[in-house]
């Protein structure tokens, strides 16, 4: 077993940043020694907001995004190398899930797409590097995400107690590690998505910080009663999503009907995000009488509002972030994708049939090697 050092590179569905974690793997322990979030530069990012809502692009664009952002991933690498002066050559691999620009399970022809020529972050690093992590998943009929359950059950799972992670990310994903059952998992719907789209339509700023302007806004229960009936909640599970169907436009259709204030817009959709998990968790867990607890992590863990309200409406659970249980909060994913790349290096199966749906349990993820 190759055990030691690992770095994860995470660029998630709100296009925040770069996250960098260096973890220290080994059969019983996975621990964080270095992490840095790095900035994506203004050009890059809104190239990619307009392919990821326009869904369309030239060939002539998406390849040259690929290369940019295969630099930009290789240069915050290369920096967060240097300035926790780590010995490149301790470092087993390189988990680097790129930047998924579509995201399309369903139907005859499901594809996902995430982009940031690994070729290039594996050459520039001198490291071994890791990429491509959901299409293997997708081969064997799965949907290729949510991929973070495996970890968090390597992390999280107590033999005594219902333990349930939620990422709020863009898109927010749970994951359910209840005592003798299979693991579920899915995305449970928009994350952040929908609320940084719509404070930045309307004060120009990229996100809703501890939502200051959704705490002067008023629930409106009849637009949230209207979005929550959005098909995709009441799918089983495996189900997974992104901004393919919650995004600006798919907001303002809804809004057709409404003359509402903005902030009272941005207060509904804090409880969108919120109901959308609790009313899954209430069906979830409908009949189970062990004590329960819900771990959040992700951006949304920041966000006092969300967390106040999944203490009101869950009165007997212990809600937290991952945090208070030793694990940061903003590096879960990259931590992650870390330990996705200990597991492909070891080829230790790495998908969960009962999340994604695939026939059998693979090894994720294509080696670039160095
Ligand atoms: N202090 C804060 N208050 C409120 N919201 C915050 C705060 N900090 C971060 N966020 C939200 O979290 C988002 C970033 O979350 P995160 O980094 O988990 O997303 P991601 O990794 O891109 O998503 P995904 O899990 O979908 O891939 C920001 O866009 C913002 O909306
Ligand atoms: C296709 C894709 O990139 N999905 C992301 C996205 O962001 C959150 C949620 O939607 C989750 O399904 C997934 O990311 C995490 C890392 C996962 O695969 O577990």
């Amino acid at each position: 077993m190759q055990q030691g050092l690992y770095i994860g590179v995470m660029s998630g569905t709100s296009l925040d940043g770069i996250d960098i974690a260096l973890v220290d793997i080994s059969a019983n322990n996975i621990t964080l020694i270095a992490s840095h979030c790095y900035p994506i530069p203004d050009h890059i990012g809104s190239d990619l907001l307009t392919i990821c809502e326009q869904k369309q692009c030239s060939l002539q664009t998406l390849g040259q995004i690929d290369h940019q952002l295969g630099k930009l991933y290789a240069e915050s690498i290369n920096h967060f190398i240097k300035t926790n002066r780590i010995n490149r050559n301790e470092v087993i691999a390189i988990g680097c899930h790129g930047q998924t620009i579509f995201h399309s399970p369903n139907g005859d022809s499901p594809f996902t797409m995430q982009i940031g020529d690994a070729n290039i972050v594996a050459a520039k690093t001198g490291i071994t590097t890791i990429a491509d992590f959901r299409r293997k998943d997708m081969a064997f009929g799965g949907q290729g995400a949510p991929l973070v359950p495996a970890f968090h059950q390597a992390l999280f799972s107590v033999a005594d107690k219902n333990r349930i992670i939620l990422n709020i990310g863009g898109i927010s994903n749970i994951t359910c590690l209840c005592p003798n059952q299979a693991i579920i998992g899915y995305d449970t719907g928009p994350g952040n998505v929908l609320l940084d789209s719509w404070i930045m339509m309307h004060l120009n700023e990229p996100y809703d910080k501890d939502a200051h302007w959704a705490k002067t806004g008023q629930v409106n229960k009849p637009l949230l009663n209207e979005l929550l009936s959005e098909p995709y909640f009441q799918l089983t599970y495996p189900k997974s999503t992104g901004r393919e169907l919650f995004n600006l436009r798919w907001l303002q259709y809804k809004l057709s009907n409404y003359s509402l204030p903005a902030a009272d817009v941005q207060a509904t959709l804090v409880d969108l995000t919120v109901m959308a998990t609790v009313n899954q968790l209430n069906n979830l867990l409908a009949n189970n009488t062990l004590p329960c607890e819900l771990f959040v992590c992700g951006g949304g863990a920041k966000n006092s509002l969300i967390m106040a309200r999944f203490n009101e409406l869950l009165p007997n659970w212990l809600v937290a972030t991952t945090d208070t249980v030793g694990i940061n909060s903003d590096y879960m994913e990259a931590m992650a994708f870390a330990w996705l790349a200990y597991c492909r290096i070891n080829n230790l199966a790495s998908n969960i049939p009962s999340v994604t749906g695939a026939t059998q349990s693979v090894s994720l993820g294509v080696i670039y090697p160095k």
